[in-house]
């Protein structure tokens, strides 16, 4: 049976409308995907404590959760991701760029010019509306 991975990606948006979309490297899974910034819930952590800690692992800053954007379950060929993504803003902190390739604020309408993890689309599909 495939792994299965419950999965939360933060849909970060600046001042001007902007999301922050980050480039997964050639040494991660999935290596030179864009994706949201996040990570796997652990055990015990609500969905937002998880995004809450992998943004502040990940980017170094410190982000407030708001609605959810989509919740997608994508079967790779190794393992079935579960993706929830939350819009979300930055309240404290700079972006440090830790472990992914880049890291680039996108307008809505430039979003799909990115080659994004399949199980983003749905997300993608429905900031570009
Ligand atoms: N963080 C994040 N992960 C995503 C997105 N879309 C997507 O398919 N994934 C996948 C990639 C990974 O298989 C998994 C998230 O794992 P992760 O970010 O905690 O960790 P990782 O690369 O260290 O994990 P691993 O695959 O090496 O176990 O979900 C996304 O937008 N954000």
């Amino acid at each position: 049976m495939k792994k299965k991975v419950h999965v939360v990606g933060a849909v970060i948006e600046n001042e001007q409308g902007e999301y922050l979309c980050a480039l997964r490297s050639p040494t991660m899974s999935l290596p030179n995907y864009w994706e949201f910034p996040g990570g796997k819930i652990e055990k015990g952590e609500t969905k937002e404590e998880a995004l809450i800690r992998e943004i502040q692992e990940e980017l170094g800053c410190t982000i407030e959760v708001y609605e959810q954007v989509e919740d997608t379950t994508y079967e790779y060929e190794q393992v079935i991701v579960r993706l929830e993504t939350f819009k979300s803003r930055i309240i404290s902190g700079n972006i440090h760029k830790t472990e992914h390739a880049e890291i680039r604020w996108v307008a809505p309408e430039q979003l799909n010019t990115l080659r994004w993890a399949p199980a983003d689309i749905p997300a993608i599909e429905c900031l570009m509306k």
